[in-house]
């Protein structure tokens, strides 16, 4: 059974949901842009509410190490899931923190998976994502999906993640024809940008159970 993660939580409910169903990891979004950011207090308040034996991850897009340090301390997480940002800044910000990093992978064509060799030794996941379109305001989170053949056959150099434009009536068929050890979802269990819906957190954590 694969593990699985629900990103983008922001109220107590919504994240006592998927603690009930079975999240094997939460995930909170640093990024101002996005509609589901956290100032510091809340992140604080939400994390308390999860156990010791569910990962707590935060979501960043090239951060500094002030952002980093003070979601760290503050959400006290687990892991930083970083997007648009160079193997070099991730190994700096793995030393400086000593959390464990995951690395966005943009995927459009089969080329672009090459970029997850770059993290050999920066990284402990690949997080496979939609490339968005240029001139997005987000590098993630949009709901979009990759063409999940391009995975086939792809030589992993990396534990990883399959996210993108999942939601409760497709991350099964993910699953069966990716073989992805973990799934992520955001926009696929929301009821509106940002805006998570109890009974598509539980759908898909059901659905992902195979
Ligand atoms: O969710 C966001 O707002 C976000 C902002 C900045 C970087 C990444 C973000 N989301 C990540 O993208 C995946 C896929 O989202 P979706 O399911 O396609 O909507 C999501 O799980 C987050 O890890």
């Amino acid at each position: 059974m694969p593990l699985a993660k629900i990103c983008g939580l922001s109220t107590p409910e919504t994240l006592d949901a998927a603690l009930r169903h079975g999240a094997s990891h939460i995930g909170f979004v640093f990024f101002p842009p996005s509609s589901r950011h956290l100032d510091f207090a809340q992140a604080e308040r939400l994390t308390a509410r999860v156990p010791g034996s569910v990962g707590r991850v935060g979501v960043f897009v090239d951060p500094d190490d002030d952002t980093v340090e003070r979601a760290v301390t503050s959400g006290k997480l687990d892991i930083l899931q970083l997007h648009k940002t160079t193997p070099a800044r991730m190994a700096a910000i793995r030393a400086r923190t000593g959390r464990q990093t995951w690395a966005a992978v943009a995927v459009k064509t089969r080329a672009n998976l090459g970029a997850a060799r770059g993290f050999i030794g920066t990284a402990d996941r690949i997080l496979y994502d939609a490339k968005t379109p240029d001139g997005a305001s987000l590098p993630g989170g949009m709901g979009l999906r990759f063409d999940w053949a391009l995975l086939d056959g792809f030589d992993h150099p990396l534990p990883w993640a399959l996210s993108g434009g999942l939601d409760p009536g497709n991350v099964a068929e993910a699953i069966r024809r990716t073989g992805a050890p973990l799934v992520d979802v955001s926009s696929g269990v929301e009821s509106a940008p940002g805006v998570k819906d109890v009974d598509k957190i539980a759908a898909f954590l059901k659905a992902a159970q195979l």
